[in-house]
C-alpha cells in the first residue's frame, strides 16, 4: 500500500523581503482597522485616535517569506516636515479614505502628490518614478452614510494611475489582503528590492535623525504575534 504525501510549496527564507508600507489618510477613516485586519484576520471596532504605530508581520506569498512593516500614521498630522518623514521611510503607500466622509476623499489627491513629489527619482528601477500607492475607499459598508460614490473613486484613481478598491474592513477580511498584496506585487515589478537600491540610502539618511530608543511591544492576537514600535523610536535594523 502506498501513502501518496501531500505537496508542499517550498518557502524560501534565505531571499525574505522586508517591505515598508506607510497607511495614510484622515483621521477615523479606519486606518488600524484595515492594519490589524490584514495581521490579525480580525476587525476591532474601537480604537484610540491613533498613535503612530509600525506592525510587523510576516506572511507567505507565492512561497515567498515576506517582512511586512507597517506604518500606521496618526490622522491628524501635525506638521508637514512629520508627515515628509514617514512619506521618505516607506517602499509603498495605501492612502485610505471613507466613503461616507468627503473630506477625506479630498485629503487623497494632496497625499499622493505629496508621495510622488517626495519619491520622485530618474534612479527608481522598473521604468517607474513613482512608488507604488494604492486608493483605498473604506467603510462600503455603510451604504446609508455614503458621500462618496464609486465613480468619484475611479475617476480619481484614473487621474493619479493609483490602483482603487472600495472595501469594507468590517465586512471582508480578503479586501484589506488584496491591498497589501497590490502593493507588494508591484514593488516585486519594480524590482525594488536589490541590495543598496537608492532606498535604503535615503533612509538610513533619515533614520540618523531619529532618536534612538527602544520601545518594543508584542501583542499577541489569535495566535499570531506582531510587534510594534512608535516611528519615533523606531531602530533600523
Ligand atoms: N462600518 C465600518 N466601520 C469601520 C470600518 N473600518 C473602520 N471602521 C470604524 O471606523 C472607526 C475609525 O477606525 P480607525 O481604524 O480607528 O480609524 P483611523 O483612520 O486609524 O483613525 P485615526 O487613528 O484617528 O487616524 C472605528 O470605529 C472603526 O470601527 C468599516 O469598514 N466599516
Amino acid at each position: 500500500m502506498s501513502f501518496s504525501r501531500p505537496l508542499r510549496r517550498s518557502v524560501s527564507l534565505s531571499q525574505a523581503r522586508t517591505l515598508r508600507l506607510v497607511v495614510l489618510g484622515q483621521g477615523a477613516v479606519g486606518k488600524t482597522a484595515l492594519t490589524v485586519r490584514f495581521i490579525t484576520k480580525r476587525f476591532i471596532g474601537d480604537y484610540d485616535p491613533t498613535l503612530e504605530m509600525i506592525y510587523r508581520h510576516t506572511a507567505v506569498i507565492d512561497g515567498e517569506m515576506v517582512h511586512f512593516e507597517i506604518l500606521d500614521t496618526a490622522g491628524q498630522e501635525e506638521d508637514s516636515l512629520q508627515i515628509e518623514e514617514k512619506i521618505k521611510w516607506g517602499d509603498g503607500f495605501a492612502v485610505v479614505y471613507s466613503v461616507t466622509d468627503r473630506c477625506s476623499f479630498d485629503e487623497v489627491m494632496r497625499l499622493c502628490f505629496l508621495i510622488n513629489h517626495i519619491h520622485a527619482s530618474p534612479k527608481r528601477s522598473g521604468g517607474s518614478d513613482q512608488p507604488p500607492v494604492v486608493i483605498v475607499g473604506n467603510k462600503k459598508d455603510l451604504q446609508f452614510d455614503r458621500m462618496v460614490s464609486c465613480e468619484d473613486g475611479e475617476n480619481l484613481s484614473k487621474a493619479l494611475k493609483h490602483p482603487f478598491y472600495e472595501i469594507s474592513t468590517r465586512d471582508s477580511y480578503e479586501e484589506t489582503v488584496v491591498v497589501f498584496n497590490t502593493l507588494y506585487n508591484e514593488l516585486m515589478r519594480q524590482g525594488h528590492f536589490s541590495p543598496g537600491s537608492f532606498k535604503r540610502k535615503a533612509v538610513s539618511k533619515l533614520m540618523e535623525k531619529i532618536p534612538k530608543m527602544h520601545a518594543n511591544s508584542t501583542l499577541n492576537s489569535g495566535g499570531r504575534s506582531l510587534s510594534f514600535n512608535s516611528f519615533r523610536d523606531y531602530i533600523p535594523e
